[in-house]
């Protein structure tokens, strides 16, 4: 399947303005396991995308490979128009890792951690200039950390570390960011200020691609939606791609399904009913008649099909 850069044209008023573009790429680990297979999408720049499927289904694979970590063994990746050698030469990319990936028992401060964003701004020696203690404060202060600036990382809770590993992804200036379960053990508010920061680097144009299992927010903030179950099941406009039928093919029987039959109406008239699927945290929830199609709302791009609204935790 190729990617579908046609679509990403359109998208941009006919410029193809590619920030990621996975073409067929398979990656199977020394073991044997082949963790992708034949994955192609692609993603304009501007945007985020939702990176979708249950565990093992290879989005932490995709992400090394987008990060130079794994070579596919066949396909290519591009980024930014560039090879995923030269984008991190340039320093383009940025990972914002899950808290487990992490021994939060080095003892480093929070701002060296945000610091670490301009090691490939600096020479070989790492000695810090102004520009870059500058760039460190503008970055804590955009997640609204500056106050923890010599706490040690450790010390922080769940939703803290995520905002500082986010402001290292600022203080390095990347253009495209992975975000490695933003969400998990982060409280609403946090995750509504970091859904509000995204939105902000969308707008300036960056690249950002998001592995979530909260299904409910992917609608209220994703433009976009891959959908992985070792290969690509749909990946496109979150309005086409995220629907019901998407997601069981996607999760199958671990999903969670609920149908809330509506209540009925002063002359007996069924009244709405709302379905609710939920993967392990947040559901997605879609409202209509027996679970159904429900008018489209009206907004600014296409209506789409549905009309969805995200639970809560
Ligand atoms: N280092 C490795 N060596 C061999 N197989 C691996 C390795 N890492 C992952 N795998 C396998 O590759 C497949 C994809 O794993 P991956 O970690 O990419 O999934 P994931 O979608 O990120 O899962 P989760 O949602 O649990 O984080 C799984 O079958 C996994 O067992």
């Amino acid at each position: 399947m190729k990617p579908e850069l046609g679509e990403i044209d359109q998208a941009h008023g006919g410029a193809a303005v590619c920030g990621i573009v996975v073409d067929d790429v398979t990656v199977t680990y020394r073991n044997g396991t082949t963790a992708l297979r034949d994955v192609s999408f692609a993603i304009p720049t501007g945007t985020i995308t939702a990176l979708v499927g249950i565990n093992g289904s290879g989005k932490s694979t995709l992400f090394k490979a987008i990060m130079g970590f794994l070579r596919a063994g066949k396909g290519s990746i591009s980024i930014l128009g560039r090879s995923v050698r030269q984008a991190l030469k340039e320093t383009l990319v940025a990972y914002v890792p899950q808290a487990e990936e992490v021994d939060w028992n080095f003892p480093v401060l929070v701002e060296d951690v945000v610091m670490m964003g301009r090691y490939g701004h600096m020479n070989m020696l790492r000695i810090p200039r102004r520009r870059d203690h500058e760039a460190v404060a503008a970055a804590l202060d955009r997640v609204n950390m500056t106050e923890f600036a010599k706490r040690q990382i450790g010390e922080l809770s769940g939703g803290q570390k995520k905002r500082v590993f986010l402001a290292r992804a600022l203080a390095q200036d990347a253009q495209v960011i992975l975000l490695d379960e933003p969400f998990t053990g982060v409280d609403v508010k946090t995750e509504e200020a970091i859904i509000k920061l995204l939105k902000g680097l969308r707008d300036e144009g960056r690249v950002m691609l998001v592995s979530t299992h909260n299904l409910g927010s992917v609608p209220q903030f994703c433009d976009r939606t891959v959908l992985l179950k070792h290969t690509v099941l749909a990946s496109g406009p979150t309005s086409e791609v995220f629907t019901e039928e998407n997601l069981q093919r996607t999760f199958g029987g671990v999903l969670r399904h609920f149908v809330l039959p509506g209540e009925r109406g002063p002359g007996g008239q069924p009244g709405e009913s709302v379905t609710v699927i939920s993967d392990d945290e947040r559901p997605f929830v879609v409202y209509g008649e027996d679970g159904s199609e429900a008018p489209p709302k009206p907004k600014k791009k296409p209506a789409p099909k549905r009309r969805t609204r995200s639970g809560s935790k």
